[in-house]
């Protein structure tokens, strides 16, 4: 049998406080009936991602898009067809939604979706809601103590950094765990998620929200080494690790290097093109990196990207 291909626009539609999402229940009689949904449905065969989306909102919630921004892409195999969700982060609207066809709609804390069946192509949608665009990596080099604390302090409040990985080879284990404590401190103080960069057993004695792992440790293990009640995060360099990412259940990855940066002169960098078609096989937020700002971040998102992560760009003491 020949799947049929199904092109299909759905919305995250952010409240204006960005804590919750609009969610609609599938009527029973239907595809998927009584599951969960991100607003939405099949494009018409003239139509681009934001033009079905914006007609299929009206239809179901009598609302006008007024700003939106690509969110995330999934390429998912259901038994009788294969889908594209082409999903957008909508952070404007007007009018007020209601179910136009009947079906229950409900803002819904974003930590509270894993709360509730939706069908299985919507897993990544969920990660992608509670990314933010930016992740920062902390630079290794960074000896003194009171200038990280600086530096991490004055992106949280200053760049309003919300997703941090803490990135210090250089330390021996009793420093790493002492740093990680101080930066937990911190990232918590400022609403901020810490992921550290280590063993995943490092999270046994610091309480931080995840993990991120190197490729190298990525592609040593054969299943998620922790709970879902935590992040897991990796670093990936081409589609094999992607893959990889994707079998043991990581909830987002890096992926690079995008530019030629300081810190891997060596590395021939993948530019948008390439970076482009690995994201859209990824099943899974993917964040930008080598060579990144925020002023690529709009690009990232534009070419199926969360976002952009990036070392230099953030890590600055308060007076540079
Ligand atoms: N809208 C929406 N559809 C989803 C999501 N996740 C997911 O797997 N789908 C699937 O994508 C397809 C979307 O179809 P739909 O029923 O919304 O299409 P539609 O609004 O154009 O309805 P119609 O075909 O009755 O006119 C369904 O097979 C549905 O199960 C989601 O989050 N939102
Ligand atoms: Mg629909």
């Amino acid at each position: 049998m020949v799947k049929r291909r199904v092109h299909v626009a759905a919305a995250a539609i952010i409240s204006s406080d960005g804590d919750k999402a609009l969610i609609a229940r599938r009527p029973s009689n239907v595809d998927h009936g009584g599951l969960w949904e991100f607003p939405g449905g099949k494009l018409a065969p003239y139509e681009t991602g934001l033009e079905g989306l914006k007609r299929e909102l009206h239809e179901e919630l009598g609302v006008e898009i007024k700003r939106a921004q690509p969110l995330i892409r999934i390429h998912h195999e259901y038994s009788d067809k294969h889908i594209l969700l082409d999903v957008w982060q909508v952070h404007e609207f007007s009018g007020e939604p209601f179910g136009r066809e009947g079906q229950a709609v409900r803002w819904v804390p974003l930590d509270e979706l894993v709360n509730y069946p939706f069908p299985a192509a919507n897993l990544p949608i969920l990660q992608a809601v509670m990314l933010p665009t930016e992740y920062l990596i902390t630079a290794d080099e960074e000896e003194d103590e009171d200038r990280f604390d600086a530096c991490l302090t004055r992106a949280l409040v200053e760049d309003e950094v919300r997703l941090v990985q803490l990135r210090a080879k250089s330390l021996d284990e009793a420093a790493y765990l002492a740093r990680a404590e101080r930066a937990l401190a911190l990232c918590r103080e400022h609403g901020a998620r810490l992921l550290l960069n280590g063993d995943p057993s490092v999270l046994e004695q610091v309480d931080a929200d995840g993990i991120h792992l190197t490729s190298e440790r990525l592609m040593a293990l054969d299943r998620r080494p922790i709970s879902e009640t935590k992040w897991m995060a990796a670093s990936t360099h081409d589609r094999k690790q992607l893959a990889q990412a994707s079998r043991i259940g990581c909830d987002f990855v890096t992926l690079s290097p995008l530019r030629t940066t300081p810190s891997h002169p060596e590395v021939a960098p993948m530019g948008w093109h390439d970076f482009q078609q690995l994201v859209e096989l990824a099943a899974m937020p993917v964040f930008a990196l080598g060579g990144m700002t925020r002023h690529d971040a709009n690009h990232a998102r534009a070419v199926g990207a969360q976002g952009i992560a990036s070392i230099r760009d953030f890590w600055k003491a308060p007076d540079a």
